[in-house]
């Protein structure tokens, strides 16, 4: 691709090789989640999270979704337990959609697509930094989240509330005292498997936690997100939908279930 990547025919995911020969990988994702096929493993460990509020920085508009990034010089916000052994700090979430409620999410379960996903990303702290962490195939550390059809969630409101002030790529704005733990589901149920970055440089180095539970979102908030643009101020405008990746070859991989 001579032009950056992104979701469009001449620039997705079908492209993506030409420039990310990793995009062929054996450990890339999302994958289609089968249920009967996970193995419960009981020496699983509860998933922690601890978040520190105060340490939600900003918003951003990064012309492939929108992320919120926090503090991570320190150990305020952080995953443990779980797959992962040791101490991981959240860098940023953000989220992925598609342009109708049939479709959005990355990962799948028995091939069904949820209209949307939530990812909190988080880096290993045996490593001096998210970069380096990036590069480590036990460097960083997914939680995902599904959102499906319902009753309007009133933790997305915030988020929601920021999106006129992002609308075109490139454009920030401060985001400050946010518990991205009040975006997740009652459960901590959770699928695991050994994966990657669903978007450029596909760095193998992702720890997949998917959890079983969904979140809901209403069809009018389903509509907000794709007020968004992939297209910046000026430019001729491009919803920002359908910015997911489809599942890829699990290649042997074991999916192992926190729960029976
Ligand atoms: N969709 S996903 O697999 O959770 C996924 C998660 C993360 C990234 N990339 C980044 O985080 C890029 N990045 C840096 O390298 C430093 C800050 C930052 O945002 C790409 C994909
Ligand atoms: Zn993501």
């Amino acid at each position: 691709m001579s032009h950056g990547w992104g979701y469009g025919a001449n620039n997705g995911p079908e492209k993506w090789g030409e420039d990310f020969p990793v995009a062929n990988g054996p450990r890339q994702s999302p994958i289609n989640i089968v249920p009967k096929e996970a193995q419960y493993d009981s020496t699983l460990k509860s998933l922690k999270l601890k978040y520190d509020p105060s340490n939600a920085k900003g918003i951003l508009n990064n012309g492939h979704s929108f992320q919120v990034d926090y503090e991570d010089d320190a150990n305020s916000s952080i995953l443990t337990g779980g797959p992962i052994s040791g101490t991981y700090r959240l860098k940023q979430f953000h989220f992925h959609w598609g342009a109708s409620n049939d479709r959005g999410s990355e990962h799948t379960v028995n091939g069904i697509k949820f209209p949307c996903e939530l990812h909190l990303v988080h880096w290993n702290t045996k490593y001096p930094s998210f970069g380096e962490a990036a590069s480590q195939p036990d460097g960083l550390a997914v939680v995902g989240v599904f959102l499906k059809i319902g009753a309007a969630n009133p933790r997305l409101q915030k988020v929601l509330d920021a999106f006129d002030s992002i609308k075109t790529k490139g454009k920030q704005t401060v985001f400050a005292n946010f518990d991205p733990k009040t975006l997740l589901p009652g459960s901590l149920d959770f699928w695991t498997y050994d994966g990657s970055l669903t978007t450029p440089p596909l760095l193998e180095s992702v720890s997949w936690i998917v959890l079983k539970e969904p979140i809901s979102v209403s069809p009018v908030q389903m509509a907000r997100f794709r007020g968004l643009l992939f297209t910046g101020e000026g430019e001729a405008p491009c919803c920002m939908v359908d910015n997911y990746r489809p599942p890829q070859p699990l290649k042997g991989r074991q999916v192992r279930a926190s729960f029976e």
